[in-house]
């Protein structure tokens, strides 16, 4: 066992010479960005399409409430994302299906993606399918980092043209449009994708665990 340069921790003798050659991680940073994260979720926006306020838990009771309408009406929700938010979509419409028993799904199949991307232009990629499956009384869940992604902001107004209602989850600037597009928004204050997504993932998790019943232990208090 050697010691690493920038930490205490040993390093196991038989690390590869070109990992052990790399300045490694100290625990500091690790910890560092886990605080960041933690600071990022605590001080998570939303507002209503007029941009009042929502205290998070009000926002998120809000939520479950309109899922489960939602569901007794024989109506389904969509979750729609890019890259990494549309790998949060995914992960999303399959545990809201199977854990939470709701009628869900994610716009993302790729044949459906490249064929309405090569017919259309990738901006009408989500609100085509949009047109071709909503219906009145849908939810729509729609995620994006930056807020701005043409796509994400064509689709939340085909969702109104269909009746459906609509949550948005951004990050960024503080006056990114989707923000102001949703029935109810939540915002994350950072731009960094890293931090955006994992908040993302972090309140729609959240919120389906709550949903589920899932007991999570309460902070101390004070
Ligand atoms: O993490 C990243 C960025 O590096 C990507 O996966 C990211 O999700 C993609 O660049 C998306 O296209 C960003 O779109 P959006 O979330 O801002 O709407």
């Amino acid at each position: 066992m050697t010691q690493s340069r920038n930490s205490t921790a040993p390093v196991p003798d038989d690390v590869p010479e070109d990992v052990a050659a790399t300045p490694l991680l100290s625990k500091r940073q690790m910890l560092g960005y886990y605080d960041h994260l933690r600071a990022t979720l605590a001080a998570a926006q939303a507002s209503d399409c007029e941009g009042r306020p929502f205290a998070q838990e009000v926002a998120a009771s809000l939520v479950i409430a309109w899922a489960r309408e939602v569901h007794a009406e024989g109506r389904k929700l969509m979750f729609i994302g890019n890259g990494g938010s549309a790998a949060i979509a995914s992960h999303m419409a399959t545990d809201y299906s199977k854990n939470g028993g709701m009628r869900a799904l994610c716009l993302n199949d790729g044949a459906m993606l490249t064929c309405l991307g090569n017919d259309y232009g990738y901006e009408q990629v989500f609100a085509k399918q949009i047109e071709l499956f909503a219906q009145d009384g849908d939810l729509l869940i729609a995620i994006s980092s930056s807020g701005r992604s043409p796509n994400i902001l064509n689709a939340v107004a085909a969702a109104r043209v269909r009746g459906c209602r609509v949550i948005t989850l951004s990050g960024f600037s503080a006056d990114n449009p989707l923000r102001r597009e949703g029935d109810i928004n939540f915002y994350l204050a950072s731009d960094q994708y890293g931090f955006v997504e994992l908040g993302h993932l972090t309140i729609c998790h959240a919120i389906l665990d709550f949903a589920c019943g899932q007991r999570v232990p309460l902070p101390a208090a004070g």
